[in-house]
């Protein structure tokens, strides 16, 4: 087994139902593509979103509760998501961990909870511009990796994105040499923190664009994307997914 290839669209607190269009303009532009393709909408559009996919997209959840069900107002199960039509959930977006200062231990629980219904957990991890210009980025990966993996996190249950918080929705990316830096470094960390993690996708993720897709994929240890904006519109995100299938 080799890493999946995986084109994963976040539209975070975006879209409607009619915003679902996306999704046949998207089947239309990538009929028969080689890598997998994900979108994860707002939790109220996920199961209009599945029935409008077919086996081409996959769909997911942006979080889940660890718990397994109960008194959460507000919060979502991961076999909700499930039953929703999920296949994967996105999990410590750096936005979660801001917004709701959700920590490694927690993200590492909602993990849990998702791999105990067979959805497959997009664990995310990544620096803010203070902690790199402080040289700290792989100590702080390397943190948050260790936290956020539950016990039990193989290549098959775990994908993991590495998306600098500064390069998230501002157009900005680190270098070619700086995404690869942090993915062999993901890469190592990951042997003894999972089972086959020469065989877990890692994904980059930060305003990733159909124009500089190509040469973020040609990096060794880049797996796919974990995309914001560019998923929003299909013809932007078609794109990302042609780049991804003309990689090595
Ligand atoms: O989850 C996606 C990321 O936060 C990247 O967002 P962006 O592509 O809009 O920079």
């Amino acid at each position: 087994m080799a890493p999946r290839k995986l084109a994963a669209g976040n539209w975070k607190m975006n879209g409607n139902l009619a915003a679902l269009d996306q999704i046949d303009e998207l089947r239309a532009a990538c009929p028969a593509p080689a890598c997998d393709v994900l979108i994860c909408p707002p939790a109220v559009l996920l199961h209009p979103m599945a029935a409008r996919a077919g086996d081409m997209i996959a769909v997911g959840g942006q979080d889940c509760h660890a718990n397994a069900a109960g008194a959460h107002t507000g919060d979502i199960a991961a076999a909700q998501l499930k039953d929703a039509g999920a296949t994967y959930v996105i999990l410590g977006h750096s936005e979660r961990r801001a917004d709701h200062g959700e920590t490694d231990a927690q993200v590492a629980a909602k993990a849990a909870a998702a791999h105990a219904v067979g959805l497959i957990a997009i664990i995310c991890v990544g620096e803010t511009e203070a902690e790199r210009d402080a040289g700290s980025t792989l100590d702080v990966i390397g943190t948050q990796l260790a936290g956020s993996i539950p016990a039990g996190a193989d290549a098959a249950n775990t994908v993991i994105a590495y998306e600098p918080v500064w390069a998230i929705g501002t157009g900005r990316t680190p270098t070619l040499d700086q995404i690869a830096e942090v993915h062999d470094f993901m890469r190592d960390r990951l042997t003894g923190h999972m089972a086959g993690a020469g065989d877990c996708s890692l994904l980059y993720g930060g305003s990733v664009k159909p124009g500089n897709a190509a040469e973020i994929f040609a990096i060794a240890n880049v797996d796919g994307a974990l995309v914001g904006g560019a998923s929003l519109k299909a013809a932007d995100f078609a794109g990302i997914v042609t780049a991804l299938d003309a990689a090595n």
